[in-house]
């Protein structure tokens, strides 16, 4: 049997980035990831740094079930026809203090008065990458937390909360093992998820240390490279 025609029961359930993995440059979600997601015949976690009503919605709107990792691993929620939980793990009230004291040293988070971005934030928060790292860094180093560029913001977060962490907690609540996940992203707020599962995939456009930490390049960027990951699955697995 050509193992393109693999049964597709032995499909892996999947880890997936959503900016700069689903989307291009300009984090527009390509329209040929909503098929490609709900077609997958096994589970489908979305893994992203951003908040929860982001993944939520593209979950709703795709109709997957909703198994997500928001805020690099803050938030994990699973709301699903058989199972439903959420777990929330982080420290928004030591991410605000970092984000008062860059204020008071005089920079902004670079939103704009409204600030969508950190609104229903929970345990972390982002910062424009139009705005200055270096003293970000080093008022997060003072509150005990860190600093993760995901190509698309900063992120001021726990030490101890990453994606792989939260998509463990996942794991286990559908009773699999992390290692049975393929994992597709771009950025070095993916690593601790690459690290966690069986096999992984950097898209092309990924930053070095995502591109490093994956066991697999793809050729193709953004969500071509997606596409191109889960066809490389789809015929191995
Ligand atoms: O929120 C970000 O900065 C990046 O989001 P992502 O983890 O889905 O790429
Ligand atoms: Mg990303």
């Amino acid at each position: 049997m050509n193992r393109a025609d693999a049964a597709p029961e032995a499909r892996p359930p999947l880890a997936v980035d959503i900016d700069g993995t689903l989307t291009d440059r300009n984090r527009v979600v390509d329209p040929r990831v909503f098929d490609a997601l709900r077609e997958w015949p096994a589970p489908v976690v979305l893994a992203t740094g951003k908040a929860l009503p982001y993944p939520v919605a593209l979950c709703e709107f795709a109709g997957l079930a909703t198994l997500v990792v928001a805020e690099n691993g803050g938030v994990v929620c699973l709301d699903t026809e058989t199972r439903d939980d959420i777990v929330v793990d982080g420290d928004r009230t030591a991410a605000d203090r970092v984000a008062a004291a860059y204020r008071d040293a005089g920079h902004d988070l670079g939103w704009g008065s409204l600030d969508l971005v950190n609104r229903w934030r929970e345990t972390e928060i982002a910062v424009s990458r139009d705005a200055p790292l270096d003293p970000l860094r080093e008022i997060a180093v003072e509150y005990g937390l860190d600093v993760v560029d995901t190509g698309f913001a900063y992120h001021v977060v726990s030490p101890d909360v990453d994606k792989g962490r939260g998509l463990s907690i996942v794991a286990d609540r559908l009773g699999r093992d992390p290692e049975e996940f393929v994992a597709i992203g771009d950025s070095a707020n993916d690593v601790a998820t690459f690290e966690v599962v069986g096999r992984s995939f950097a898209v092309a456009n990924a930053d070095e240390a995502a591109t490093q930490a994956a066991d697999l390049v793809t050729d193709a960027a953004y969500a071509d490279g997606f596409i191109e990951a889960l066809s490389t699955v789809r015929s191995s697995s």
